[in-house]
């Protein structure tokens, strides 16, 4: 028989195959074992005890997510009132928002290095002292340099804490209450968001130093979280045994389980460093990860779901949640400020429904209804902003303002045309559903909520009744945009928003967890500035219908993505999860004794099945599930 081996096919003789079959089975049982031998929440004294504390544990830990959302959240209420105090221009807003999530994804990269060599619990210790730090540097910045170091230290704190909590919670949690408290530090961040918005609704008011309040605020969960770390908080089992320090590890064990039979775990997380040890390669983790086929496809898996996190949209649509209201009628700026701050709620109040549902559906189903939903919303948004340009309200009035009549606005037809171009504003007077009078006309340079001179601009208005729409038009189906925004939310927040950071705190093996998480993390960063950054082009060149279609077409391939890639891992212990993406291999029975089989496993619907080829009979799939 002539055998020709491709990329990740293994020559076996048979007794090599039943070997390892046998092998396989006895894992996947002792799997099965311990995920089943997990009780429910609660069910005696010991796990009370372990709960509780892990409980505050996660709490400590996702201070770090909910300032990863405060100090995210809050710059756009402050900008509002720092760009009229420090007369900043347009790059210079542009710059103040987008330093600190460039700063984070560099970070991010940097906390998997930090992690390896210093563990887990002093990195969330630095992220929370450069949090306070950064804090400090913001409330008091003089000017507008001093601003951009604090929001590039505020970043250096985001990227770190971004890759480290998850990583931390998890390898604290016992395995059935794992998913629910690493999607709590997603809660965190959204929370972290909601709280900002409050805080510039509420600091909206002071005109004068009003941002410093909104950004200095931060350093308050940064401390608290920097003392619970010092006094309470202990490093995690895992990365102490990792380093030799095992009997700190035993005794962190006993304290969080609050029992003292951990042997089990213990054991088993010693026994898989040890072999970890003995395989492990010589060279950069990176490199590692890249050579080691599992492996390789779990940072597939983790960077792929961060990248559809993104690119679905999820900023965008928080951003943009102002406008939108606007669009739907809500006129006044105080009011529009107060229900992004009911959008940023809705993100979280869905999160929650995500942390509930995260240990009872398994992360893969909630992952695939979520971008299901999250597709179908999507292009609820991009119908209704379709619908509302088809309807697009003409231009029918031309001022004889000098200021106007030298302006490219003057030359556009249609309301639409008009927003979709940064300089010009759309101002009417409307009776009823009527709307008169409409000219195209120059925004103001120095404040967008007015025209640059004319009946729109609130400096001498000479029409009070005058109504000027920047980067919206007035519309009869705003109430379709609206049922998207909040079918988005509540589709997007339960599982495209925690999942991808829950799956990737356990998917690798630990001398791959800092280096993988730190990876995904920072193409989480990376593609939340690109998405931010192109948005408003894309939007020039597509229309908003057609960016939000284009998303949509996005959410779809990662709707593919995960239902081709993404295992279960509920219930499985960190240490077994590694083989839901290793080559495996088994047998089918009724092969013949002296043949040699090809074998090769492949991840299909979030099943494993191992495949046995024999050259003459072609591929046969056995699902062990
Ligand atoms: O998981 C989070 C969450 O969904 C936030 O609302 C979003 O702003 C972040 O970009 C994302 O990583």
């Amino acid at each position: 028989m002539s055998a020709v081996l491709q990329d990740g096919y293994e020559l076996q003789t048979m007794e090599q195959v039943t070997d390892s079959a046998r092998r396989v089975e006895d894992e996947r049982s002792l799997i099965r074992a311990r995920a089943s031998a997990a009780q429910p929440v609660g069910s005696s004294d010991t796990q009370d005890g372990s709960s509780r504390f892990v409980y505050v544990l996660a709490f400590f830990s996702a201070l770090g997510g909910f300032l990863f959302g405060y100090d995210t959240g809050v710059v756009s209420g402050a900008m509002l009132l720092l760009k009229k105090e420090m007369n900043l221009s347009a790059f210079w807003q542009e710059l103040l928002v987008s330093s600190t999530v460039g700063a984070a994804a560099l970070s991010a990269l940097a906390g998997g290095y930090l992690n390896g060599l210093y563990g887990r619990r002093k990195c969330i210790m630095l992220a929370s002292f450069i949090f306070t730090a950064g804090g400090v540097i913001l409330s008091v910045a003089p000017d507008k340099v001093v601003l951009l170091i604090g929001r590039l230290t505020v970043g250096l704190g985001i990227g770190v804490a971004s890759m480290t909590v998850p990583v931390y919670i998890a390898e604290m949690s016992p395995p059935q209450l794992r998913g629910q408290l690493v999607t709590i530090n997603t809660l965190f961040i959204t929370g972290g968001q909601f709280i900002a918005s409050v805080v510039d609704g509420v600091f909206s008011y002071m005109s004068h130093n009003g941002w410093r309040y909104m950004l200095g605020l931060s350093v308050v969960p940064a401390v608290l979280q920097f003392v619970g770390f010092f006094f309470f908080l202990p490093e995690s089992p895992r990365w102490l045994l990792q380093k030799g320090y095992s009997q700190q590890a035993r005794e962190v064990l006993t304290q969080i389980r609050a029992t003292e039979s951990v042997n089990d775990e213990y054991e088993s997380i010693q026994g898989i460093i040890e072999e970890e040890e003995k395989e492990a390669g010589e060279g950069p983790v990176l490199c590692r990860i890249l050579a080691c086929a599992s492996v390789r496809r779990a940072l597939i898996v983790g960077c792929g779901l961060q990248m559809f996190q993104q690119l679905s949209g999820i900023n965008t649509v928080m951003y943009y949640s102002a406008t939108i209201l606007q669009m739907a009628g809500v006129r006044d700026d105080k009011t529009a400020i107060w229900l992004s701050a009911a959008t940023a709620f809705t993100n979280f109040l869905f999160t929650l429904v995500g942390v509930w549902l995260v240990e009872r559906v398994g992360r893969r189903k909630l992952t695939l209804g979520s971008i299901v939903g999250t597709g179908v919303s999507l292009s609820v948004l991009a119908v209704g902003f379709l619908l509302s340009a088809q309807a697009s309200p003409p231009v029918n009035f031309h001022p004889s303002d000098p200021t106007s009549l030298n302006s490219t606005c003057m030359h556009y037809g249609f309301c639409e045309q008009c927003m979709l171009d940064p300089n010009c504003g759309f101002c009417y007077f409307e009776n009823g559903s009527t709307i008169s009078d409409s000219s195209c006309e120059p925004v103001n340079p120095a404040n967008a909520e007015q025209a640059a001179s004319g009946r729109c601009f609130n400096g001498t208005q000479e029409n009070p009744s005058a109504l000027w729409a920047y980067n919206y038009c007035p519309t009869s189906y705003s109430w379709v945009v609206l049922l998207g925004l909040v079918l988005y939310l509540a589709s997007f927040a339960p599982g495209m928003g925690p999942m991808p950071w829950t799956v990737n705190s356990e998917i690798y093996p630990l001398w791959a967890r800092s280096t993988g998480n730190a990876c995904s993390a920072s193409v989480n960063w990376i593609f939340n500035v690109l998405v931010s950054l192109t948005f408003l082009h894309v939007a020039e060149y597509l229309t908003y219908y057609g960016a939000f279609f284009l998303y949509t077409g996005l959410a779809v391939l990662g709707f593919f993505f995960v239902l081709g890639c993404l295992p279960e891992t509920k219930g499985l212990m960190l240490e077994d999860i590694e083989t839901l993406f290793s080559k495996r291999l088994c047998t089918c029975g009724a092969l013949g004794g002296e043949h040699a089989h090809y074998i090769r496993p492949r991840l299909d619907l979030g099943k494993l099945h191992y495949g046995t080829l024999e050259p003459e009979e072609g591929i046969a799939y056995i699902s062990l599930q």
